[in-house]
């Protein structure tokens, strides 16, 4: 399938990114990119490393303020907002994944991924069976009781996934989500994220270099220079 109009979603769009801009002291690490994620669509941003995607990925879930240009998440302009309700809507709407390092280490993974919802007070009891729910869905259905540092790096992304998904969010994004994987287990994971994607009706934005995780997508975009335009999906 062949993008060619970035700004041409197929429904609703979940994240709008428009001409933003970022900078780094000096090193201006995005100069005008856009993108949109519609809800149930699939984006792969790629492209050479140290070309934003990161960068990119962050302004998109409010984790960086863009310095010019337009976010909106869900129709919320995130320049706008007050921290505390940007904070609420990443909680509620986003999922994030990213490729290591995100999990809370003194706490067990069911308590990781209980927490989004712990937060949004819910009782400990609908919190936690969730959270059971999710960790079993993500193949780890034993590992409840284990700290992070007492799992392998690949059950440690499969519950940062069940975490990011918990909520049910209706946008995910995902840094190199299988980057640190071995091939079967990255397989697994990007299944997974698809699988709920479609299921949830969530938009998913996954910034990778693998070929074969860009090809699973409905359109990819790539960032060269800190500037995006469509790439081609085979
Ligand atoms: N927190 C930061 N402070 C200073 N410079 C940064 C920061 N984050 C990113 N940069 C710079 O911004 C540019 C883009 O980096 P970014 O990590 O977004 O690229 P990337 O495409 O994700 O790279 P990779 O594929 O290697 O992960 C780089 O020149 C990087 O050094």
């Amino acid at each position: 399938m062949t993008a060619t109009d970035l700004t041409e979603p197929r429904t609703t769009p979940v994240l709008e990114v428009d001409d933003v801009h970022k900078t780094f002291g000096r090193d201006e690490a995005l100069r005008g990119a856009s993108l949109t994620v519609a809800a149930g669509e699939v984006v792969a941003l790629t492209g050479p490393s140290g070309s934003g995607k990161s960068t990119l990925l962050h302004c998109a879930v409010g984790l960086l303020a863009a310095d010019s240009g337009v976010v909106r998440v869900l129709d919320r302009d995130l320049g706008t907002m007050r921290d505390a309700d940007r904070s609420r809507l990443r909680r509620r709407e986003v999922g994030l994944v990213l490729q290591f390092g995100q999990l809370a280490p003194e706490l067990t993974a069911a308590q990781n991924v209980a927490l989004p919802l712990l937060l949004e007070r819910r009782s400990r009891r609908a919190a936690f069976a969730a959270a059971e729910q999710w960790l079993e869905r993500a193949g780890v259905p034993d590992v409840g009781d284990a700290l992070p540092g007492e799992l392998s790096g690949g059950q440690q992304q499969r519950v940062a996934v069940a975490r990011a998904l918990v909520t049910q969010p209706l946008l995910v994004c995902a840094d190199e989500p299988t980057g640190a994987l071995d091939a079967l287990t990255g397989e697994a994971l990007l299944g997974l994220l698809l699988e709920v994607g479609a299921e949830t009706g969530a938009g998913l934005l996954l910034v990778t270099h693998d070929n074969r995780v860009a090809a699973r997508a409905d359109r990819e975009v790539v960032l060269r220079d800190g500037r995006t335009s469509a790439g081609v999906v085979a």
